[in-house]
């Protein structure tokens, strides 16, 4: 597929995704508002006229993206400078569902930190984030940690220590790393940091490809 936006690369050669050198700013400003609308949408105590027709307007805006759009898998569409997917769900810049984690500090011994600020759209328990997506957050920073390391891997399996609520709305650290590998498996483990506690702790085995 011929792809002419502009600021994109060239069509992707057979199993590699386009590094893009920049992810195009109205890529990222789309998915911004989307997760404002969202979040408005949650909050939101309007009647139900103005719920209507607020329900017009995204109809007309999903009908503009629509007019054109791609086949390929959205991982192998678009990677950005560091290698992850545009459209990745937990960091990708340019897809709204991602709160997004940003950021990837990795200190002198390969543990790596990112933060992420979720809204209430991801609330589980009353003020909390829902349990599923503290998994995902690290998951996702499992699957960073051992990649830093020289180890792509997917995680088999994912072992997470709720030890408190994990607050919305507050800045959220996520701490991860490599912590050794056996033939294919690779170990890792990762924790989330809220107002100095941590929140939640993971183990993680991952497989090579
Ligand atoms: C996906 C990335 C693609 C390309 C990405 C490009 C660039 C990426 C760069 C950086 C990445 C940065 C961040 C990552 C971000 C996003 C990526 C998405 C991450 C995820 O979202 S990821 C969560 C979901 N993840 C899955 O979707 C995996 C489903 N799974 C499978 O697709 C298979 O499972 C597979 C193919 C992984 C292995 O299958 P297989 O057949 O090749 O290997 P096999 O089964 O033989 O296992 C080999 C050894 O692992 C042991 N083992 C297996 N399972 C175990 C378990 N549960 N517990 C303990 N040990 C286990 C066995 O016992 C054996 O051990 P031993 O060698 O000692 O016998």
């Amino acid at each position: 597929m011929t792809d002419e936006r502009p600021g994109t690369t060239s069509p992707p050669a057979a199993g590699h995704a386009p590094v893009l050198p920049a992810i195009p700013a109205e890529t990222t400003l789309l998915a911004a508002r989307i997760r404002e609308l969202v979040e408005a949408g949650v909050h939101t105590d309007v009647a139900a006229e103005d719920l209507r027709a607020a329900a017009e307007h995204v109809t007309a805006a999903t009908e503009l993206l629509r007019e054109r759009t791609r086949e390929e898998p959205l991982l192998l569409s678009y990677l950005d400078g560091n290698q992850v997917s545009v459209h990745n769900p937990v960091e990708g810049p340019g897809n709204p569902l991602a709160p997004p984690m940003v950021g990837l500090e990795i200190d002198e011994s390969g543990a790596t930190s990112s933060t992420a600020l979720l809204g209430a759209a991801y609330e589980g328990p009353p003020g909390r984030v829902h349990g599923g997506w503290v998994a995902s957050l690290l998951d996702h920073a499992v699957g960073r940690a051992v990649a830093v390391a020289g180890h792509p891997a997917m995680t088999v399996s994912l072992t997470v220590d709720y030890r408190r609520g994990t607050p919305h709305g507050v800045p959220l650290t996520i701490n991860a790393r490599f912590t050794g590998k056996e033939g294919r498996k690779v170990f890792a483990t990762g924790e989330i940091v809220a107002d100095g506690e941590t929140t939640a702790e993971a183990s993680a085995i991952l497989v090579t490809y």
